[in-house]
């Protein structure tokens, strides 16, 4: 593959419901280093069409490539491990377990460390080690031994960005991951995929309501409508669409609320 290859594609990506067609004939690149943001009207089909690409969801037809391999028959689990990483709105935590240890395991289950191997007391120190990194990271250091079920919502979802962190993944895919943070911690949130765009190394996709705040992260807006990728650009000339902006985005107000 050529440094130009993208990392991730979808090939006329689609799935039916019926005679309801939630994504249909989706094409497109993304590229190491960058980050696009998906945005649409509600029910234009970015859920589904991020349910395609980890797995969650098989196509009717089309594919989905990384670097170069086709993973369309595969699972989300096998996708996951192939370096499709995605945020899940929280159920990827353990409500029981306390912080720290729901990252060890995300660490652990990185590396495949199996049951012996977590018992070598070394080994064990590495991944707590890396865990407790990671956690400071996420800025939730201080939070290591609480119960995840007694978290705040938002340190959960810089939880959660810890643990995908741990899975070290070549595509991070993120489902709104400000929503339902107050305003102190989104910047928080945002900052933490500003870092991760910064080493130039992944693919970032992002579903994100709150484009004011996003915008100048995007490399590149994609917009869906009723299933179908209707504009793809830069976020300038993007929003500045007419057509975007009314018929797509519901506002002539580019700044607030359009995904
Ligand atoms: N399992 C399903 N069975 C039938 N229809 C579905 C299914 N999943 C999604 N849809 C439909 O597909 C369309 C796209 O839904 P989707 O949730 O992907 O939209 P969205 O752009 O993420 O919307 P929102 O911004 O509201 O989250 C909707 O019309 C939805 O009702």
């Amino acid at each position: 593959m050529s440094f130009d290859s993208p990392v991730l594609e979808t090939r006329n990506l689609s799935i039916h419901f019926g005679g309801h067609k939630a994504v249909n004939d989706v094409s497109c690149q993304f590229h190491q280093g960058t980050l696009t943001t998906i945005v649409g009207p509600n029910g234009a089909g970015k859920t589904t069409w991020f349910n395609l690409l980890s797995g969650q969801l098989r196509a009717t037809h089309g594919q989905v490539l990384l670097q170069g391999e086709d993973l369309t028959s595969l699972n989300a689990a096998a996708r996951a491990d192939r370096g499709l990483g995605r945020a899940f709105q929280l159920t990827n935590l353990f409500p029981g377990l306390t912080a720290l240890e729901n990252v060890r395991l995300a660490v652990a289950s990185r590396h495949h460390t199996g049951h012996v191997f977590w018992q070598m007391s070394s080994r064990r120190q590495d991944i707590a080690d890396r865990a407790f990194e990671l956690l400071q990271t996420v800025s939730m250091a201080h939070r290591a031994d609480s119960l995840v079920a007694n978290l705040p919502h938002g340190d959960q979802r810089k939880l959660e960005v810890a643990l995908l962190l741990a899975l070290e993944p070549r595509v991070f895919m993120f489902d709104e991951p400000t929503a339902g943070m107050s305003v102190d911690e989104v910047p928080v949130i945002l900052e933490l995929i500003a870092e991760i765009k910064a080493r130039q190394d992944k693919v970032i996709l992002l579903v994100e309501h709150k484009m004011d705040v996003v915008r100048s992260l995007s490399d590149r807006i994609v917009v869906l409508h009723n299933g179908e990728l209707v504009a793809d650009g830069e976020p300038a000339e993007v929003m500045a669409s007419p057509l975007v902006q009314e018929a797509y985005l519901g506002s002539t107000e580019p700044t607030q609320g359009v995904a």
